[in-house]
């Protein structure tokens, strides 16, 4: 058994903007037990009307005010268009001591308006994970676990808010790398915004052409997926990259350069080939190494005598062995536990029974 945590715990959190990504960590703040409660705000009624019906917020508000000031955390997850506005919209009601993020696309931007409106609190943040369907009805909690979530604190950053935010990031499963706003945009230019623009390209190289469309399989389909999301939210996602997508697209245009001419030499084409493999396959993205694979129980346990014994005492008897222990939070009303199990069998075992005991459990497997 591994040494106990402390984690965050969230007394009230704000989920500012719930579609996909606002959603998702707010059913993970949930499902995970991080937040007592979690209030949903958005410029949609419909949205907020879906989102409550399934049972993704607590609580939802259709404007900025007084319910802001008992807000320990603040997530502003609206489109990146949206979020400078929503930022100073929410800013007169905020509670001095809240951890404020957000989780878009660009950091430079809006690090510096958040800066300037004087928000202490705030770390500017971005989740590598996402979907080309977004909406609330997208969400889920599993779409944030193993994803590389970057921070990018300033020079001013309070590095108490700093802290917090890792732990939520982590409480939320994720894996937080710390880079300045910069050395983030820069980054995701070649990994997350070149891409976007040349799935662009390709589709329209097979636009108005049926015999182009009929033949386009899976190859064409994976490297054009994400041509699939939010126009608008594309757009403004490159256009305010753009210095450091010129660049990108710079070194793009040297490296089709140099495979056109590679066409001549078939022995540089195939060293080009064995280096474009070797690379692709040990990304962790793709053989899912970044953090391994985990078998966690989250159990809720009233404000009792002896609660964890009675937990550890269940899980022993039936021969489970737990890992790793974390305390979640510990509340007036009780307290959280994650177990770390030793599989997806005794995730199910271990619920069952202490579902059985009486005790309020939320798994994964
Ligand atoms: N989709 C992805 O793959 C992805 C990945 C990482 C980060 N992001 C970032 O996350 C943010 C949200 O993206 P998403 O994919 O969840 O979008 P989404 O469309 O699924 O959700 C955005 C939500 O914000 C609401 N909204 C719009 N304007 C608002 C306003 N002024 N105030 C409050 N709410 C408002 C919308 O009604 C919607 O519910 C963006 O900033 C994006 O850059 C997206
Ligand atoms: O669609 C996906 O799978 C994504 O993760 C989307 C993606 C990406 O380019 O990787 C798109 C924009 C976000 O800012 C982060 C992630």
């Amino acid at each position: 058994m591994s040494e106990a945590s402390a984690s965050p715990v969230f007394d009230r959190a704000a989920i500012a903007g719930v579609g996909l990504i606002g959603g998702s960590v707010a059913l993970g703040l949930r499902q995970r037990l991080l937040a007592r409660h979690v209030i949903g705000y958005d410029a949609s009624v419909e949205v907020l009307r879906e989102a409550e019906a399934l049972g993704v917020v607590d609580e939802v508000q259709t404007s900025p005010g007084e319910w802001l000031r008992g807000c320990d955390l603040v997530v502003l997850a609206a489109p990146m268009s949206a979020l400078a506005p929503l930022a100073r919209a929410l800013a007169p009601w905020l509670s001095p001591g809240a951890l404020v993020t957000d989780v878009g696309s660009v950091k430079a931007g809006i690090a510096a308006e958040l800066e300037a409106l004087g928000v202490r609190g705030f770390v500017p943040g971005h989740p590598m994970a996402g979907s080309e369907r977004g909406g609330v009805t997208h969400a889920h909690a599993g779409l944030l676990e193993n994803a590389v979530w970057v921070l990018t604190p300033t020079d001013h950053t309070p590095l108490t808010a700093l802290s917090r935010a890792r732990a939520l990031v982590e409480g939320l499963g994720a894996a937080p790398v710390v880079m300045p706003p910069d050395a983030h945009d820069a980054l995701v230019a070649t990994v997350s915004h070149l891409p976007y623009l040349v799935s662009l390209a390709l589709t329209h190289m097979v636009a108005r052409d049926e015999r182009l469309s009929l033949l386009a399989a899976g190859g064409f389909r994976d490297l054009t997926r994400v041509a699939s999301g939010d126009p608008r939210m594309s757009r403004d996602m490159v256009v305010e990259n753009r210095a450091a997508l010129r660049d990108a697209l710079a070194r793009f245009r040297r490296q089709l350069e140099r495979l056109e001419a590679d066409l001549e030499q078939p022995g540089e084409l195939l060293m080009a080939a064995s280096e474009g493999k070797r690379t692709r396959d040990s990304l962790p993205v793709v053989r899912r190494s970044l953090l391994p694979p985990k078998h966690d129980l989250v159990v809720a346990v009233p404000d009792k005598p002896n609660q964890i014994g009675v937990v550890t005492q269940a899980l022993g008897a039936a021969g489970l062995n737990i890992k790793d222990i974390e305390v979640l939070a510990i509340r007036e009303e009780g307290g959280a536990l994650r177990l770390g199990l030793e599989s997806a069998e005794d995730v199910r075992r271990a619920a069952a029974l202490l579902r059985a005991a009486g005790f309020e459990v939320r798994g994964r497997g």
